[in-house]
């Protein structure tokens, strides 16, 4: 196994009843980097990292970390720490006790114990606060209490589940940037579970895309957003994501515009940033305008398409347009994305439209 690898999952299968919640899934988490385990409610996130942890038992399948089969050791052999959304905080210890409780209960001598809480208080920021109940901390300290008992624990690897999601908006921001920095500065390796794309996308190295306990994409954010590889991660990703066009509506000199003749019924993703309205032109699909919605520096306009699906188009201008107008459709070649009507994979695309020559490849 690479030495890269912090935790490798093969195969790994987990029902409740009859309920597949992780499909036969393969995984590698490598090590000192940030993985964002990202999807819809349900989709199995939790499950996922609560089998990496140890909390829940595999059906089928191996887990590896650092080398060794732990596929059935228990939690606290497996040399990690967790942060929960709720902070796991007990109400009765100090913020110092609860920091270094785990190192108590595993008999580190009291000179080490404040050591490491020294340098634990100082990353997060806690400094002062040593002696409070949690009950006398904002959400957004208690956090911080949670993610500096991780620190002290002296592991490697975290995972943390929604740790943010009891804050507010404001101070998701902040403790969002404090968590990346600490794990870039401690080179700890992180797997982050969140339903929040803005979260993974901003703070991850490498995404993790789930649906319904399978992989549907992975890779560094960027590449979710530019290269979807199939209309569920399109329709993900983004906000607003992607919007779907069923090829069937368009005129023939839209296609001739788009250089693809080759391409059967499919579905085309187009960004919302890439749409623009135009006047009424019969070589572009016609829609209506549903409404438009004012959001400060840009609107999202709401237009209908003949088969009577909605499009969100991002615009960087003041909204300027009468609801039950008609206006055409417009975006670049370029930047259209395709997609097989029936398995929603991604469609190859042979060449480039900037090289003017593009034609897909998808028979
Ligand atoms: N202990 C359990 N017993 C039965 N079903 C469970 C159990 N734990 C999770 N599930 C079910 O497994 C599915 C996946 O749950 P999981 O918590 O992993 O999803 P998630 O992607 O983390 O969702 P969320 O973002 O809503 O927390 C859900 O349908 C959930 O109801």
């Amino acid at each position: 196994m690479s030495a890269d690898i912090a935790i490798r999952m093969q195969g790994v299968h987990k029902a409740f009843g009859d309920h597949v919640v992780i499909d036969h899934l393969d995984l590698n988490i490598e090590k000192g980097r940030f993985t964002a385990l990202l999807g819809p409610s349900g989709c199995g996130k939790s499950t996922l990292l609560r089998l990496m942890a140890g909390l829940e038992d595999v059906d089928k399948g191996q887990i590896i970390m650092g080398g060794k089969d732990v596929t059935y050791a228990l939690p606290a052999q497996r040399c990690l720490s967790m942060v929960f959304q709720s902070y796991a905080l007990f109400p009765h210890l100090s913020v110092a006790e609860n920091i270094v409780f785990g190192l108590s209960v595993r008999k580190v001598n009291k000179h080490e114990r404040d050591r490491r809480l020294q340098d634990a208080l100082r990353l997060t920021n806690l400094g002062g606060l040593e002696h409070r109940k949690p009950g006398e901390l904002s959400g957004g300290q208690r956090q911080r209490v949670a993610l500096a008992r991780s620190i002290v624990s002296g592991h490697d690897l975290c995972l943390m589940d929604e740790p943010l999601s009891n804050l507010d908006a404001k101070l998701r921001h902040s403790v969002r940037h404090e968590i990346r920095a600490l794990q870039q500065r401690l080179e700890m390796t992180v797997v982050y579970v969140t339903h929040d794309q803005t979260e993974a996308l901003g703070m991850a190295d490498h995404v993790v895309l789930l649906n319904a306990g399978r992989i549907a994409q992975q890779g560094p954010a960027q590449q979710l957003y530019e290269q979807p590889e199939n209309t569920f991660a399109a329709g993900f990703i983004g906000s607003p994501p992607m919007m779907l066009i069923d090829s069937q509506l368009l005129p023939a000199a839209h296609w001739a515009l788009m250089q693809a003749p080759a391409l059967p019924h499919c579905v085309i993703g187009v960004r919302p940033e890439h749409l623009r309205l135009i006047p009424v032109h019969p070589d572009f699909v016609q829609v209506t305008v549903l409404q438009q919605e004012f959001q400060g520096a840009q609107s999202y306009i709401y237009v209908q398409l003949p088969d009577h699906n909605t499009l969100i188009i991002h615009s960087a201008d003041k909204p300027s347009y009468e609801s039950g107008q008609r206006l055409s459709l417009h975006w670049e070649p370029r930047n259209s994305h395709f997609f097989d009507i029936t398995s929603g994979q991604r469609l190859p695309v042979v060449s480039s439209w900037d090289a003017s020559l593009a034609v897909a490849q998808c028979a």
